[in-house]
């Protein structure tokens, strides 16, 4: 009778996973999974017959095996791994069950486990031949190269011109540490001295939601689903897997950041085991989740991301959980690239060892009230030091006059003499020349952006180089700084200016595009009007 029954179970199950019929199909299992669990305790209990033994454990390990493979079609890989555990323990060298495990410990980018699966599938797989398993195989052991050494490069993809399949990235964690900010709450730090363009991290979006938003004025309604949808994407997640779960449950929510303990780092490396032994884990409330994402989501297109291969029109918001620790600063060194779901974050000016690593969550290359408000819409009043010393100098005579010159729209060299004419009557040098620079930037931008007007203020006004200096020194590469600098090379053509515009490139991009592949983008963009 139970015999007959299993027999019915195992065919439905099995046809339901040709059908691709996953969750009936995990139901239809579980069913006889348990029957047959049962069955097996009553032939020990009972009458220990070694044939009929070994008959019900195949039977179970096939069965947990196909479970398996259908829980990681639905992307519960928590319960598929422990799935495939629990057919390993009757059979080690289960070939289906190996390659299964490899496959959803590759998802979840465990690259040294899951090639540990592989090459034991592997010895295995004589009798089996297995082409695709020679590809997994080769496949892990670059992501498990990258993951370990940071060598990524993205340069065949970005000379195609993005066409084609993502290049194969891999998470990575580089020279940084999470500690305790003088900014606020816990913050990156660079571990030792890094150069402009340095890979920092690579991380997989635990959710990401895309949408094409054209038209000058975003549709409120289409953005308000996309942050629905993305909501029940990070709760889905957190459902799904415990360690998702563990490393959002440690992203601020926006509330006593001074009083959040500083997570490991390791924590959010792929090899992290889950350290929860049970699947029943604790839900995220959902208005936690809101707050967490209000305080960490970022667009793809945010002023220090770029996304590589996507139009104007896109617009995407993901969480990215490694980024969720960067802090603001009006003196940023770190931009982002986003390829596919990773964001790959590099340093977009020369740091040193112990410094915090910071974005700019908006645009810096803009004046002091304007930043002020703008931190004000991110719910924080902004105390780094260039915010210090504009606030000290604002009430000087010298800056009114640069004001007062913006306000009624001066022409823009005019703005630009005022400045620097300002700045050397107040003394103002090295790093904190960039911090005015930078705040007036704009004035620069059309200053050098016009014949007319290069023409008319000469050399009363300063030459672009030793702006793109000061200004790159402040706030690290930025694409409208690279297009100036690119419009002078345009014109002169220099070796020195050459090398200057691949270094800012860099800092842009990051080291992930080399030189061939780095000209393209800067052709690209001097090209852009
Ligand atoms: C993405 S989190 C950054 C990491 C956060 N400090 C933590 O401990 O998890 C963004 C939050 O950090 C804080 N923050 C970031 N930059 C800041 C700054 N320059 N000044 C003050 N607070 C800042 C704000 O509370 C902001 O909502």
């Amino acid at each position: 009778m139970a015999e007959e029954l299993m027999q019915q179970l195992r065919s439905k199950a099995t046809e339901l996973l040709l059908r691709e019929e996953w969750k009936e199909s995990v139901q239809t299992y579980s069913q006889f999974i348990s029957l047959c669990q049962v069955q097996l305790q009553k032939a020990r209990d009972l009458q220990p017959n070694p044939d009929n033994l070994s008959k019900l454990d195949k039977s179970l390990c096939l069965a947990l095996s196909n479970r398996a493979e259908a829980r990681f079609r639905l992307r519960e890989f928590a319960e598929a791994l422990r799935d495939c555990d629990e057919a390993l323990r009757i059979e080690s060298a289960h070939f289906k069950t190996l390659l299964c495990k490899g496959k959803i410990l590759m998802n979840l980018n465990r690259y040294a486990m899951a090639l540990g699966c592989f090459k034991t599938a592997l010895v295995d797989s004589q009798s089996c031949g297995s082409e695709s398993l020679n590809g997994y195989v080769e496949k892990c052991k670059k992501l498990e190269f990258l993951w370990r050494t940071g060598a990524f490069d993205i340069s065949e993809w970005v000379m195609n011109r993005f066409q084609g399949k993502f290049p194969e990235l891999s998470e990575y964690i580089g020279p940084v540490d999470l500690r305790k900010s003088e900014i606020s709450g816990r913050g990156l730090f660079a571990t030792k001295n890094i150069d402009a363009g340095t890979l920092l991290f690579s991380t997989k979006a635990v959710a990401i939601e895309r949408s094409i938003l054209g038209g000058e004025v975003p549709d409120e309604n289409a953005q308000l689903v996309m942050w629905k949808n993305f909501i029940d994407q990070v709760n889905n997640s957190t459902c799904k897997c415990p360690k998702t779960l563990n490393m959002i449950g440690k992203l601020s929510s926006g509330e006593e950041e001074c009083r959040l303990e500083v997570p490991d780092i390791g924590l959010f490396s792929p090899e992290a085991e889950d350290n929860s032994t049970s699947l029943c884990f604790e839900k995220l409330d959902t208005n936690r989740v809101i707050s967490i994402l209000d305080v960490n989501s970022l667009v793809e297109n945010g002023v220090s991301g770029k996304v590589l291969g996507k139009n104007g029109d896109y617009y995407g918001i993901g969480l990215w959980v490694l980024a969720c620790f960067i802090n603001h600063s009006c003196v940023p060194n770190a931009r982002r690239v986003h390829v596919g779901d990773y964001v790959l974050v590099h340093a977009s000016r020369d740091v040193k060892a112990g410094e915090e690593i910071t974005f700019a969550y908006f645009d810096v290359l803009s004046p002091l009230g304007k930043r002020k408000e703008m931190c004000k819409s991110w719910g924080f009043d902004c105390a780094c030091k260039r915010c210090k010393f504009e606030e000290e100098i604002s009430s000087r005579q010298e800056m009114r006059e640069v004001e007062i010159g913006v306000e009624r729209g001066m022409e823009a060299g005019g703005v630009v003499f005022r400045l620097e004419e300002g700045m050397k009557r107040m003394m103002v040098r090295g790093k904190a020349k960039g911090y005015l620079r930078s705040s007036f930037w704009a004035a620069f931008f059309d200053a050098y952006s016009s014949e007319k007007s290069v023409k008319r203020w000469g050399r009363r006004i300063p030459p672009v180089d030793s702006v793109v200096d000061s200004v790159v020194e402040v706030v690290g590469s930025d694409e409208r700084v690279l297009k100036i600098l690119l419009g002078r090379l345009n014109k002169s053509g220099g070796v020195v200016e050459t090398e200057k515009a691949f270094k800012v490139g860099r800092g842009l991009y990051g080291k992930v595009v080399k030189k061939q592949a780095m000209k393209t983008l800067l052709d690209g963009l001097s090209s852009y009007s």
